[in-house]
């Protein structure tokens, strides 16, 4: 049987909504569940097959986007939140209990800093933005895929609309040399 690229991709995706404005998210706890609620749907919402973003088990990929970090609030149970990796770039607050991580935050001096990272099927709510492309798609042979798997996952993902890519899309690609840029001090006209 073909491998899960993740529940959300697997068999089609399912357009979310324009209008959808937000919506709570909530750890696997079978009780006490953490809750955080976003005040906006999520943007560039994609798979990542990068080691550090959380997956549910069974699938290689996890899906994960961005919202402004001034639009999420922990509402419940914000005690059984840790930091996995401090260090890391994003700092990913995960559930100590149940081990889902409910958002990741960029604290230091980077173009996505300002944006929580955080995964939409933690909702029981409908309308969440649809994953737009797949990002770190190489990546998954660190974790075990083998190498001779990966025509297959591409095609996977190329069979229900969306790009694989081995870093992240082009606009988000964009956006990173452009803050490197702006920082070395190079200025953009019209921009
Ligand atoms: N090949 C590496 C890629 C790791 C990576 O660069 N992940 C991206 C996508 S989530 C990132 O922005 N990482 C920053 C971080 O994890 O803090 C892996 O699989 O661990
Ligand atoms: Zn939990
Ligand atoms: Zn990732």
């Amino acid at each position: 049987m073909a491998p899960s690229l993740h529940p959300l991709v697997d068999n089609g995706i399912t357009p979310g909504s324009s209008s959808f404005s937000g919506g709570k998210l909530r750890c696997r706890c079978a009780s006490d569940q953490v809750e955080i609620t976003l005040n906006s749907n999520v943007a560039h919402n994609h798979a990542c097959g990068c080691s550090k973003c959380w997956k549910p088990s069974g699938a290689l990929f996890s899906i994960v986007g961005v919202v402004p970090r001034d639009a999420v609030s922990v509402t419940a149970n914000a005690s059984k939140l840790s930091i996995v990796d401090k260090e890391a770039t994003i700092q990913r607050n995960a559930c100590k209990d149940c081990g889902v991580h409910l958002f990741g935050r960029i604290e230091k001096d980077h173009p996505f800093k300002g944006l929580d990272f955080v995964h939409v099927e933690l909702s029981d709510e409908m309308g969440w933005q649809e994953p737009q492309f797949a990002g770190f798609v190489s990546s998954i042979i660190e974790r075990g895929s083998h190498p001779k798997e990966m025509d297959e996952v591409r095609a996977k993902f190329k069979a229900v609309g969306l790009q694989a890519y081995d870093v992240l899309s082009p606009v988000l690609m964009d956006l990173i040399s452009t803050f490197t840029a702006q920082k070395s001090g190079i200025r953009f006209a019209n921009l």
